[in-house]
């Protein structure tokens, strides 16, 4: 792959029917990058991502990542990929080692690491009280940090997130955003859905789905001076919901 992109789209496209649900998007997203997707219900940003995780065929167009051609290569992209969404992450009915344990193995990594793993992260995200409780009985905001290091534990080269801090109040939110930035830090690409326009504006860039069109991307801060605004809210608006 060509310079440091670990995500390369060209023209890609999903059809339903005669449908057109993802319509020629192309963008790229660098190492470390935190790019944020957005979009309004139903633009298309989950079908996009299920193209780019390996689970669905494109109808049409092209897209590497981590350096593997999404239509030939699904399975070695979904090695090198970590994936949380607000609709999946852990099991409940599982504790908080056994999570850990049961995705460590899915993950393929020995036990060995699987355990210093699990220390560590517990360690790291100070649940060392609740390591034997089922996660169903964790405040969600505690569950979301658990299921985004859950996703990281493979350390993969991208962590797709789609609405990870769904229903969780600011604060949390904004501590959830730490870890993304450390992540980001240390050389994982973030791709990220969310609803949240205080989030858009954490993002390295963001780019902005309108009925299954990329129609802006850029940084926050050059799309609020492209659409004269002040809030990446304010940007959405005119744009995604159509409203001047
Ligand atoms: N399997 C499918 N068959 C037919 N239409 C589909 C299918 N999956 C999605 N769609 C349609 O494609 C469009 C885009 O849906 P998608 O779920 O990708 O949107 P989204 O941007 O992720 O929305 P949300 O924010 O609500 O999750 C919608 O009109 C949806 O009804």
């Amino acid at each position: 792959m060509k310079n440091d992109n670990v995500i390369q789209v060209q023209d890609l496209t999903k059809k339903f029917g005669d449908f057109t649900a993802v319509n020629a998007i192309s963008f790229e997203v660098g190492r470390g990058e935190i790019f944020g997707f957005l979009g309004a219900n139903g633009a298309g940003k989950t079908t996009a991502i299920k193209m780019l995780i390996g689970i669905s065929l494109p109808s049409s167009g092209e897209a590497q990542v981590a350096g593997y051609d999404v239509h030939t290569k699904a399975e070695a992209i979904k090695r090198n990929i970590g994936y949380m969404s607000q609709k999946f992450a852990l099991y409940d009915d599982l504790t908080v080692k056994e999570n850990i344990t049961f995705f460590g193995g899915i993950y393929g990594l020995s036990k060995v690491r699987i355990k210093e793993k699990s220390d560590r992260l517990i360690e790291e995200l100070g649940l060392e009280t609740v390591a034997n409780s089922l996660v169903g009985s964790l405040p969600l905001g505690w569950k979301q940090k658990l299921a985004f290091s859950v996703a990281m534990l493979h350390d993969p080269k991208i962590v797709f997130l789609d609405e990870p801090t769904g229903g969780v109040d600011p604060i949390t939110r904004r501590q959830f955003w730490e870890m993304i930035y450390k992540a980001a830090n240390s050389g994982t690409t973030i791709f990220v859905t969310t609803h949240y326009m205080d989030e858009a504006e954490y993002c390295d860039r963001v780019s902005i789905m309108v009925d299954g069109k990329i129609e802006a991307i850029d940084t926050p801060k050059k799309l609020k001076a492209q659409f004269k605004v002040d809030s990446m809210n304010d940007v959405f608006l005119k744009l995604a919901r159509n409203i001047e």
